[in-house]
């Protein structure tokens, strides 16, 4: 099946699945109506506000970008609104070495409280799995609201994200002094500049941005109007007057000591060691400020070797971020670059069908994968979740065979461990 993955038919077996509840099992399709009952469903799914006509009318335009599919129950009291809801769509997913993977993101996982603990999230997971897979997607990609869920549809957690909190009366800058220039520009300025910006950026683990993401972080839908107005943003253009980075952020209350007002970064995106430092700096120096917090960040974020007091720059929190899931294993094996040469005979166990097998895994000089089928006797034993954690360089192979998620020769697992790790951690820098 290949073709637009909007129109692609819903999935038989999970509609039929769903029909022997009374339930259907539906693209959403064009109709603003039902575009409208999905909205709400997500609002109410995730725990959200009734939304408003303004903020309906905001979300239809995104119906034409994405595949959405609602469960109808004809008994409900507003049968517009389905009772359950998925939305999904290919995006680029940046892999080890550059290149990237068509992968299929998947969010806006809801089922209505009266209908939990039936089967309707697993059909909609399991139909999204072959959709993607015969669509010729190699990967799926998502983010949770609780690491519990995806487990057992195969995804595993493979990028993390780190808040930081820095204490601005501690963080004297030792970094750095780029030759650049900053400008404070309006967040109409970043809407033009800043998604090339972030796409020369973007790190390996994170999958495109998209037209909305932009509007939403940036607080330029006209329902944002009042809650947006505080967002600033600065721009570090290089010496030649490239610009090379920039942070949207939000200067907050103090209350009545007007010396104490914390910063939320909303965005810091850099493409060059320079314009990082530069923005850092610019944040870390606002006067009237005592702590500067940023969500989302990579868990070996260079500003804590730049300045004085290390421990001024605290970690909060470190959570899964990104969770993966293996559909077609030579094209993710061949589709990243490895860190070292080497060969490998692994046996990959798959609930759902789709990556299980024994594949040798040869790398040349240059970290390029070749895959096939195997019937020798396998080095590394695991699950298609913990390959998946494995494949975008962030999750140790050695830590995974600690925590019994994978099994082989010490020295087996080591080289895998020396091939798979990335010297710098994936990262995604938002939640979809
Ligand atoms: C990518 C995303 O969008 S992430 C967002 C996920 N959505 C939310 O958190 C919104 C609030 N929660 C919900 O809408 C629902 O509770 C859902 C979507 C999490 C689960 O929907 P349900 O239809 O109740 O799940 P379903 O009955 O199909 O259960 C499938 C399996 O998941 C398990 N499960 C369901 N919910 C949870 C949970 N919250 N935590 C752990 N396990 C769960 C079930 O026990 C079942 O396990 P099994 O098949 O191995 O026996």
């Amino acid at each position: 099946m290949t073709g637009d993955f909007r129109t692609l038919p819903a999935d038989e077996r999970s509609a039929a699945a769903l029909a022997e509840q009374g339930l259907r099992y539906e693209l959403v399709g064009d109709d603003p109506e039902r575009h409208d009952g999905f909205s709400q469903a997500v609002s109410r799914g995730f725990y959200g506000e009734q939304l408003t006509a303004e903020r309906l009318g905001e979300r239809r335009p995104g119906f034409a970008d994405n595949r959405s599919i609602g469960v109808y129950d004809d008994m409900a009291a507003e049968p517009l609104v389905p009772v359950a809801t998925v939305d999904s769509w290919t995006s680029p997913l940046g892999m080890p070495g550059g290149s990237s993977l068509e992968s299929w993101a998947i969010s806006m996982v809801t089922v209505a409280p009266t209908h939990r603990r039936r089967g309707i999230a697993r059909a909609l997971l399991e139909g999204e799995l072959r959709t993607a897979a015969a669509h010729g997607s190699p990967i799926a990609v998502l983010t949770v609201s609780e690491s519990t869920i995806y487990g057992r549809y195969g995804f595993g957690p493979a990028t993390w994200a780190a808040e930081l909190v820095v204490d601005t009366t501690r963080a004297d800058w030792v970094g750095p002094t780029p030759a650049g220039r900053l400008h404070l520009v309006s967040r109409e300025a970043v809407r033009e500049f800043g998604p090339a910006i972030e796409e020369r950026a973007r790190a390996h683990g994170s999958i495109a941005t998209w037209g909305g993401f932009w509007d939403r972080q940036l607080g330029l839908r006209p329902s944002d109007a009042s809650s947006a107005a505080s967002i600033r943003a600065v721009r570090y253009d290089d010496e030649a007057g490239a610009p090379q980075g920039f942070a949207v952020y939000r200067v907050k209350d103090s209350g009545p000591d007007f010396t104490k007002h914390p910063v939320e970064v909303i965005e810091l995106i850099a493409a060059s060691d320079d314009a990082y430092a530069a923005l850092w700096r610019y944040l870390l120096e606002l006067d009237l400020v005592h702590e500067v917090v940023a969500v989302n960040r990579s868990v070996d974020e260079p500003v804590r070797f730049m300045v004085a007091d290390a421990r001024a720059v605290q970690t909060r929190s470190v959570t899964d971020h990104l969770w993966a899931r293996i559909l077609d294993l030579p094209r993710c094996l061949e589709g990243r670059t490895w860190q070292q040469a080497g060969r490998l005979v692994l046996d990959v166990a798959d609930p759902l069908d789709f990556a299980s097998g024994r594949i040798a895994l040869d790398v040349d000089a240059d970290g390029r994968a070749t895959v096939s089928s195997s019937t020798e006797n396998p080095d590394i034993t695991l699950g298609v979740a913990a390959l998946s954690s494995v494949l975008l360089g962030g999750a140790s192979p050695i830590t995974l065979a600690a925590a019994g998620r994978l099994a082989g020769e010490p020295t087996a697992v080591e080289r895998l461990s020396r091939m798979a790790v990335t010297p710098t951690p994936p990262t995604l820098g938002f939640w979809f």
